[in-house]
């Protein structure tokens, strides 16, 4: 289900009239940090997403190339490009979904933690303009470190007095996208059936993949799991390392960062069952006031946090042990938002 619009452009010998047959209601959508390593390709598969008709590409300089780039695509969407703070209101303004690419990614050595100098004030200066530009836009953050991010923009939009705590989401798909193409492997499972929730945060250990929950369950030895645990655990940091300084991941990301934002686009359309694992406001799930799990996505943005389920002791563990590091992130985050 999630990937039918990817696998049906691969397949179609037509896709420009497979793409323009969409009847679906006008959604404006912006990618801001759009000339970026994940914004371009994140921009070419929103461009490709038939349920967009407007698509904002923001970035301090390089957005109009990537802009006239993407939109010689024979698609739906009309794409404009804003460069430069004094086009970010224009880019924001009537949005129904602004994703977040904005910031600096991390280098071998480095913890998402050590973005947070830069990318704190990068995300609140984004957020002030939402809030004022689009105050009831979605929001998917996908800027790190996202357990910081998501209660800096929560913050934000609290002392703009226009929080939705329904339309803030921290991205967390690729820790999914990555739990299930490693699980697929280990279990000799076709990866396009593979389901795995993942829950907590989004670094380091606060990512648990929850793989007594995994569809298909063959019987995979503990040792088995707690390997996939790791890799899962460590899958940003396996990029960043290969990449040599060059990055961290970027065509994972964006394809990640498509699923959610195509998965609100479907809620915000009133397409049922819409589910995924997130990173929300969250006060059924843990004592922490963020935390990401699976929830049902709607035409108001959150329809239903839902619950963790029955966890493995494996996972308990995991859970308790992430607790104090998901729960310090979130608290730099409200500190700085509420300081600065
Ligand atoms: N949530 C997740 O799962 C993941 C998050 N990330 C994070 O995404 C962020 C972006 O990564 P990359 O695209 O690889 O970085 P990049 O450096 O290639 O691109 C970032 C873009 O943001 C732009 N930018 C910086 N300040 C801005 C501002 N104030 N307004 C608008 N644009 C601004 C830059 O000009 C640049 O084009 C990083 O923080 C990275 O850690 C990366 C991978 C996965
Ligand atoms: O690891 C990083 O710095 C980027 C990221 O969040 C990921 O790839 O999951």
């Amino acid at each position: 289900m999630r990937t039918a619009m990817l696998r049906s452009l691969l397949r179609s010998s037509s896709a420009a009239r497979w793409f323009s047959s969409s009847s679906s209601p006008e959604r404006k959508v912006a990618v801001l940090g759009a000339a970026g390593g994940i914004g371009q390709p994140l921009s070419l598969l929103m461009k490709l997403n038939p349920l967009v008709s407007s698509l904002s590409l923001y970035d301090l300089a390089g957005t109009p190339g990537v802009a006239a780039d993407t939109s010689h695509v024979n698609t739906r969407s009309q794409v404009i490009g804003y460069a430069g703070e004094d086009q970010l209101g224009k880019a924001l303004e009537g949005c129904d979904l602004v994703i977040i690419p904005a910031g600096v990614p991390r280098k071998p050595g480095m913890t998402r933690d050590d973005l947070f100098n830069i990318n704190a004030g990068i995300v609140k200066s984004l957020c002030t303009a939402i809030s004022k530009y689009c105050p009831h836009a979605i929001v998917n953050m996908i800027s790190n470190p996202v357990n910081s991010t998501v209660p800096i923009a929560a913050e934000v939009f609290k002392k703009a007095g226009t929080y939705n705590e329904k339309k803030l989401f921290g991205v967390t798909t690729l820790d999914v996208v990555r739990a299930k193409t490693f699980y697929a492997g280990k279990a000799n499972a076709n990866v396009a059936e593979v389901n795995v929730p993942v829950v907590g945060g989004h670094a380091g250990i606060t990512i648990l993949p929850l793989f007594s929950q995994a569809t298909p369950q063959p019987n995979l030895s503990h040792d088995v799991i707690k390997a996939l645990t790791k890799r899962t655990q460590d899958g940003g940091t396996e990029v960043v390392e290969a990449k040599a300084g060059k990055g961290s991941a970027t065509l994972s990301m964006a394809y990640a960062g498509a699923l959610f934002a195509d998965a609100c686009l479907k809620g915000l359309n009133g397409v049922p069952d819409v589910v995924e694992c997130t990173f929300v406001q969250s006060s059924v799930v843990t004592e922490l006031p963020f935390f990401a799990s699976k929830v049902r996505l709607g035409k108001n943005g959150v329809e239903e946090v839902l619950g963790l389920g029955n966890l493995s002791d494996f996972e308990k563990e995991g859970l308790e042990a992430l607790k104090p590091e998901l729960k310090s992130s979130i608290e730099k985050g409200i500190k700085f938002a509420n300081q600065s």
